[in-house]
């Protein structure tokens, strides 16, 4: 983990909010990405805002709607924008910020960056982490992915691509909710909450959403300049969503790090059909090849202050063993080495260095670190944690 080694958070500044937020539009095939653009560039309040589109698949036709509501629109010209030409995202958005510096397009003060179907989001979000350049231009603002309201339950089931977009989303919109029932919208909810339980489920139809609820997902308020923590990590919803999942039975067993063996969380490694647990906190009555299975939240609260090249690593040791497995990793941390507390934010193998806030969002001191995995349980994290951090178990 090249970007969290190496680093004291007792150096690191607060990272400046100034650089251009970037938000990374994502759902499966079908699922309504265009349709939601095309509505969102009809308001004012996107006027400013550049869309990065490839050609992949439907391509007249995001050509055509695209250019029609953006002058500032570059087309990425070969492939899917994911797997075969992040280069090409790097030169297009390097291209984007030369030109608007230049005056040659009309000012911008934010990207959308709209995925293929089949896309897999993070190298995209690695791609801005990862490039110096545009680490230094762009941020990530957060990742928007659309679910099908009337397919989407069918997609989960079947691809394992529309579960990872909706894992590793900051906000989801819920499309066609005009053509799905009541009851599959419902449905369809409390499945992606279960997913992803911190991101805001939007639903809409034709694409109609306020944009203030898709945008600036990031640490910074843009309105305050500052960092806004708790809209950030919104770790209360993974603890509801965890006490769901074992019958509103809050055990409190998530709020002590010291508390294993006394295991809540339920790891199943198990291939799906093996005999579960009484309180197992299954949805039994589904689809036996369910990929939203494989996938986890949860968040650890830990009361003592950590030692932060302990917490390194735990991270690197974590990265090393199961990085394609962490979908997504935020944390707030009260380090033994600072007063101040250190935010962290990672996908996959790449963390974004850490930040030093200037003061605490509240006056819980606590460490949390809430997690979005893929066939990775908080039975195993917690002693991976325990040991590195503590020396636990050596
Ligand atoms: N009834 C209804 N139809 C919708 C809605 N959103 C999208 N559609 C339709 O669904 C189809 C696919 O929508 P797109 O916006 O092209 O979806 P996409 O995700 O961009 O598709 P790809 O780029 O092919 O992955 C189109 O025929 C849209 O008109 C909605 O909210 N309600």
């Amino acid at each position: 983990m090249q970007i969290l080694s190496g680093e004291s958070p007792l150096s690191a500044p607060a990272a400046p909010p100034a650089r251009l937020p970037v938000s990374v539009l994502t759902g499966f095939l079908g699922s309504g990405k265009t349709t939601l653009l095309q509505a969102l560039l009809r308001n004012p309040a996107m006027a400013r805002t550049a869309i990065v589109i490839n050609e992949f698949g439907e391509v007249g036709l995001d050509h055509l709607l695209v250019a029609k509501a953006s002058e500032n629109m570059v087309l990425m010209d070969s492939g899917c924008l994911c797997c075969t030409i992040r280069g090409d995202l790097v030169d297009t958005l390097r291209d984007l910020f030369l030109k608007r510096v230049k005056g040659e397009i009309p000012e911008f003060d934010r990207v959308v960056v709209e995925t293929t179907g089949l896309a897999d989001p993070a190298p995209i979000i690695h791609t801005l982490m990862s490039d110096p350049l545009l680490a230094a231009r762009f941020r990530l603002d957060g990742v928007i992915a659309t679910v099908d309201a009337a397919h989407g339950s069918l997609q989960l089931d079947r691809q394992p691509e529309s579960v990872k977009q909706a894992a590793v989303a900051d906000r989801i919109v819920l499309t066609k909710t005009d053509v799905a029932t009541p009851a599959a919208t419902a449905a369809l909810m409390q499945r992606l909450a279960a997913i992803n339980p911190a991101a805001p489920i939007i639903p809409a139809a034709h694409g109609e959403v306020d944009p203030n609820r898709l945008f600036d997902a990031g640490l910074y308020n843009p309105e305050t300049k500052s960092p806004d923590v708790a809209r950030w990590l919104r770790e209360e919803a993974y603890r509801d969503e965890q006490a769901k999942a074992h019958g509103h039975h809050d055990h409190g067993h998530h709020e002590h790090d010291h508390d294993h063996g006394h295991d809540h969380s339920h790891d199943h490694d198990h291939e799906h059909g093996d005999h579960c647990g009484p309180d197992c906190g299954h949805d039994h009555h589904h689809d036996a090849n369910r990929h939203d299975d494989h996938i986890r939240a949860f968040c650890m609260v830990i009361d003592r202050p950590i030692p932060w090249n302990g917490f390194v690593d735990f991270m690197e040791a974590l990265i090393a063993q199961a990085g394609e497995n962490l979908l997504r990793v935020k944390g707030l941390l009260n380090v033994q080495e600072s007063e101040l507390p250190v935010v962290v934010h990672g996908v996959q193998h790449m963390f974004h260095p850490p930040v030093r806030l200037e003061e605490w969002p509240s006056d819980d001191h606590r460490t949390k670190l809430v997690f979005i995995t893929r066939d990775l349980g908080q039975p195993v994290i917690e002693p991976l944690f325990n040991g590195l951090v503590w020396g636990e178990g050596k």
